[in-house]
């Protein structure tokens, strides 16, 4: 199966408002796609849609050729789901926590054992596991809800802003724990404010805005098409002005003709993103 996800015209409407707009989107198995948008873009809407929370106003999801839709228990054992809120019995100890999970999947008897003993090791949580979760710090309860998502084995992660308020440790330790989950082949969709999370993370990135996916491509693939280099300089009212070139060449000679201060770089994705939220979208 070469797509794992297909969004197909999809629309949901609060009210009158329009929060995702006729929305269609296929992604790979195996990939670790980053949807990355202003607030209000849609974002998490569009992942309560994937993992069957919201039901879309029209249009279809097919997730494993199957479509999503709140009652589809098979597609629903096979994913997997980190929200943006805590998730965790705060009077239940990390073990205690992943152990409930389990069961409510049916795991039992040693099946149960040496999966809790799997994830705590992969999670580096053993150290702490009788710890209750209200005790643990945001980032060890960060970490504590991705390992819960994992305890059905899911094909399919999807994490909204997995790392928001996390300090840089315990951030690249996530990191690390979702890079061992792609090496096993599984597909992650991710939302995130962290530019930079997804520039180290995804394979592939959607930038939304006002319910539509304007670009979605590798992190290269859209810095290249803005434009490989960055001139960037403080105009004559006091505002930082960004003009993106091709060639290196193109940039050095617009950086000479200014006659104030400039840095000339290549361009990141946050200019991508910086660009993109910044014009006005039709
Ligand atoms: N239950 C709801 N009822 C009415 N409007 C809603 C509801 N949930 C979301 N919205 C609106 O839909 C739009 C999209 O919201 P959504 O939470 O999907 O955006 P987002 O991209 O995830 O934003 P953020 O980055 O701030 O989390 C916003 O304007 C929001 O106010």
């Amino acid at each position: 199966m070469k797509h794992i996800i297909e969004i197909k015209k999809v629309t949901k409407k609060y009210g009158d408002f329009t929060a995702v707009d006729n929305l269609s989107l296929k992604i790979q198995k195996g990939s670790f796609f980053g949807l990355l948008g202003p607030n209000g873009a849609g974002k998490t809407t569009l992942i309560k849609m994937l993992v069957g929370l919201l039901k879309p106003t029209k249009g279809t999801i097919l997730i494993e050729n199957q479509k999503m839709n709140r009652d589809n228990t098979f597609i629903k054992s096979k994913i997997g789901i980190v929200p943006q809120h805590i998730n965790l019995d705060k009077e239940l100890s990390v073990r205690e926590n992943l152990i409930f999970s389990a069961k409510l999947y049916k795991i039992k008897g040693n099946q149960l054992h040496q999966k809790i003993e799997k994830l705590l090791a992969f999670s580096d949580l053993k150290s702490i596991e009788n710890r209750l979760s209200k005790k643990l710090s945001g980032g060890m309860q960060r970490k504590l809800m991705i390992t819960k998502a994992l305890v059905n084995d899911p094909d399919i992660l999807f994490l909204d802003e997995p790392t928001v308020g996390i300090d840089v440790n315990h951030r690249r330790k996530i990191w690390d724990m979702l890079k061992g989950m792609k090496a096993m082949g599984k597909t992650i969709i991710l939302t995130t404010h962290y530019i930079e999370e997804a520039e180290y993370l995804c394979n592939q990135i959607g930038l939304m805005d006002q319910g539509k996916i304007f670009y979605c491509n590798t992190s290269d693939a859209l810095k290249n098409n803005l434009g490989k280099f960055t001139v960037e300089y403080f105009n004559t009212e006091k505002i930082t002005e960004y003009k993106y070139f091709q060639s290196i060449e193109e940039a050095k000679e617009y950086a000479h003709s200014l006659d104030t201060h400039y840095i000339l770089r290549n361009t990141n994705l946050e200019d991508v993103f910086y660009n993109f939220t910044n014009r006005k979208v039709q």
